[in-house]
């Protein structure tokens, strides 16, 4: 049987504990062997303006899962054309690896939007999404989406944004990254 892989895909601007619980539970609650981490360097829905620098956000990412065997910090979009089309990620990472079976992970509040992402259809049509809750994102409807299945999985209202006004205002984010991230992050100016 081949390999499945989810996908969490991300800006992962710090990556944080709520992504690392989340890539973990699915890694090992579900039929997924392993979780990469897909860091973006540039969201097609996003300025690159508010965007700490790609090569660190990737670097964090990359301690964060270090010596856990069921996840993995993804650099393909780094290679590829900018801004960065999931649907041409997805040919990218079949074409490299032809022996994964890869399943978009994505949170119940992006799936409303994601009709309106490059050749969405396409991208839905062939591979398989597991949808988890976010707090205060309502059930969605899946009618529309015979590949898309709605999973259980913890939630965790943490978010980059948060970590981001913290480190501004000085505030501790113990526990909120792991202490590795935490660490790199002391070395950044968040005041300038
Ligand atoms: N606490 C969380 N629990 C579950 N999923 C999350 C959580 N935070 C983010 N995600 C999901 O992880 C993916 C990557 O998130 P992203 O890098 O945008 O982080 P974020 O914390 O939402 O950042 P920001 O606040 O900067 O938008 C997205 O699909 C997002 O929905
Ligand atoms: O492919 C698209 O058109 C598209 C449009 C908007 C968002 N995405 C992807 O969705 C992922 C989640 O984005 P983010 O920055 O909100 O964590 C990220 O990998 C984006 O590249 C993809």
């Amino acid at each position: 049987m081949s390999r499945r892989v989810g996908l969490l895909f991300g800006s992962f601007n710090p990556v944080h504990t709520g992504h690392l619980i989340l890539a973990e539970y699915f890694a090992t609650r579900t039929d997924l062997d392993e979780v990469w981490l897909v860091v973006t360097p540039h969201n097609p829905f996003k300025a690159a303006g508010g965007l700490l620098p790609e090569a660190e956000r990737l670097r964090w990412v990359e301690l964060a899962v270090a010596g856990n065997p069921h996840l993995r910090a993804e650099a393909i979009e780094f290679e590829l054309p900018r801004p960065s089309y999931t649907v041409a990620t997805l040919d990218a990472l079949r074409l490299r690896h032809p022996g994964t079976e890869f399943v978009l992970l994505m949170g119940a509040d992006n799936l409303p939007g994601v009709p309106q992402w490059h050749n969405a259809h396409r991208l839905l049509a062939e591979t398989d999404t597991y949808v988890y809750p976010r707090p205060g994102a309502p059930a969605p409807h899946l009618a529309a989406f015979p590949r898309v299945q709605l999973l259980e999985a913890p939630l965790l209202d943490i978010s980059g944004t948060y970590i981001r006004e913290c480190l501004r205002a000085g505030y501790s984010i113990r526990y909120l990254v792991p202490p590795a991230v935490e660490a790199a992050l002391a070395t950044i100016d968040f005041q300038a």
